[in-house]
């Protein structure tokens, strides 16, 4: 397998080389230079096989030897052992639950993929590992949780103060061990600036071995693609054809994944971009105009990404050509006061309790369905985190009827270990370097 960057495409770099970079030193983002299409008996019987089965031929036909396969077997099998099922709603649409993994979101394919492959790819000896990552949320808690005790590495943590919700706060902050927390006085795209930085920093990068686990890091995405094939699996089990995917996005690395897996063949019918009050790329793809802006605070706090890392990923993919992108996606923005009633409507109509950004995923699927009355496709939402970790978002029966898992009563009552700095790139690279 050999990746390109998005502002280089003559570069060569292998996978082990693109992992541990994270980010080409010209600044764009490492992207396969083929992305092979799946085997058609595979995708059209693809109903006869488990997550697992899947996860191991998509990363197989993407990573092209890069990884042999007993030993890629045995990374999918410790790292995805946990379910993706697709839900039918009363209201006939689905819902693809992405949030029952260890960290209870959907970073945890990503995270513990990641994780198992960069423990894999290091050597006996070789300098420490330092993994920098920015969090709006929910990446966070499911890479402390990825790389809690891995040997070798070393994991620091931005986080926007007072802007992640308490159960995400105790689960960046309380690990310990070789998992550290910083709260900085400021946005995540002031987070994401520091980490990005940090990679072009020489007194930095020769101290230190620097990679990062935020979605720039392409080992990130690859395992966001087996959650789709894995719905069209479940899809095909109930008989459907066809396919809508409405995706929560903040950093766009969710969306952009399951756009890699258009590229290798799930035939997907539209992608629904739907975001909230950050609406950059919706903007754009309506008016042309990019214009990256402050990001906001909204109650989807995980997506509140001004400057979404991926989306260069996505032009890329369609040779920076907006028509061609606007066949396969729509952009749709909803407001809090949207996304709370959301909330309501999916509890009257389901008993079902959608956290705040699944809740945004409905609503485009019900923005589509009002725009193209008698869709036949299914039509699926992603459910990217479980609603326990927003408590202050539901009120009265809905409130009640959220179950807390074990792993969040367990956090209760752990201190919080965490360095506050402001949003300034010197005062960042003096905490590292002092410690
Ligand atoms: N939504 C994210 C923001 C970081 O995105 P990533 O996919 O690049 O890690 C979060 O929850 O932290």
């Amino acid at each position: 397998m050999k990746l390109y960057s998005t502002n280089n495409p003559i570069l060569e770099v292998d996978f082990k080389e693109a992992v541990f970079n994270s980010l080409p030193q010209d600044k764009g983002l490492y992207m396969p230079h083929a992305i092979p299409r799946l085997d058609d008996v595979f995708i059209s019987n693809i109903g006869q096989y488990t997550l697992p089965e899947i996860a191991f031929m998509v990363a197989r036909n993407v990573l092209q030897g890069a990884i042999p396969d007993f030993d890629l077997h045995t990374i999918i099998n410790d790292a995805i052992n946990f379910p993706a099922p697709v839900v039918a709603l009363e209201d006939g649409s689905y819902v693809l639950e992405l949030f029952h993994g260890p960290s209870l979101a959907f970073k945890d394919f990503g995270a513990r993929f990641m994780s198992r492959v960069m423990s894999y790819f290091l050597e006996e000896g070789e300098k420490e590992l330092h993994v920098l990552v920015a969090t709006s949320g929910d990446t966070g808690g499911a890479v402390a949780l990825g790389f809690l005790g891995v040997a070798g590495t070393k994991v620091t943590i931005l986080y926007p103060k007072g802007k992640v919700s308490p159960v995400q706060e105790l689960q960046l902050t309380t690990n310990g061990h070789n998992i550290h927390a910083i709260e900085v006085d400021g946005t995540f795209d002031d987070c994401q600036a520091l980490v990005k930085q940090a990679f072009t920093d020489a007194t930095l990068n020769e101290k230190f071995r620097l990679t990062s686990a935020n979605s720039i890091n392409i080992s990130r995405l690859i395992p966001q693609t087996f959650y789709y094939f894995n719905a069209w699996s479940q899809l095909r089990r109930l008989g459907k054809t066809e396919v809508i995917f409405s995706v929560p996005s903040g950093n766009f690395g969710n969306i952009g994944a399951g756009l890699l897996a258009w590229k290798m063949g799930l035939p997907v019918k539209q992608f629904i971009a739907a975001t909230n009050a950050n609406d950059t790329v919706p903007v754009f793809l309506e008016s042309g105009v990019y214009q990256a802006k402050p990001s906001v605070q909204t109650w989807s706090n995980a997506m509140d990404v001004g400057n979404p890392s991926n989306w260069v990923r996505i032009m890329n993919l369609f040779n920076n050509d907006r028509d061609a992108l606007k066949d396969l996606v729509t952009g749709y923005k909803f407001g809090d006061d949207e996304t709370v009633s959301a909330i309501e409507q999916i509890f009257a109509a389901n008993n079902y309790v959608a956290c705040p950004h699944t809740a945004i995923a409905w609503l485009g699927v019900q923005r589509w369905k009002e725009t193209y009355a008698g869709e036949n496709a299914a039509m699926v939402f992603l459910s990217t985190a479980h609603p326990c970790k927003f408590p202050d978002v539901f009120k009265g029966e809905i409130a009640s009827a959220v179950e807390i898992p074990e792993q969040v009563k367990e956090l209760e009552g752990k201190p919080k270990q965490a360095i506050s700095l402001p949003a300034d790139f010197e005062a960042f690279k003096r905490y590292l370097l002092e410690n």
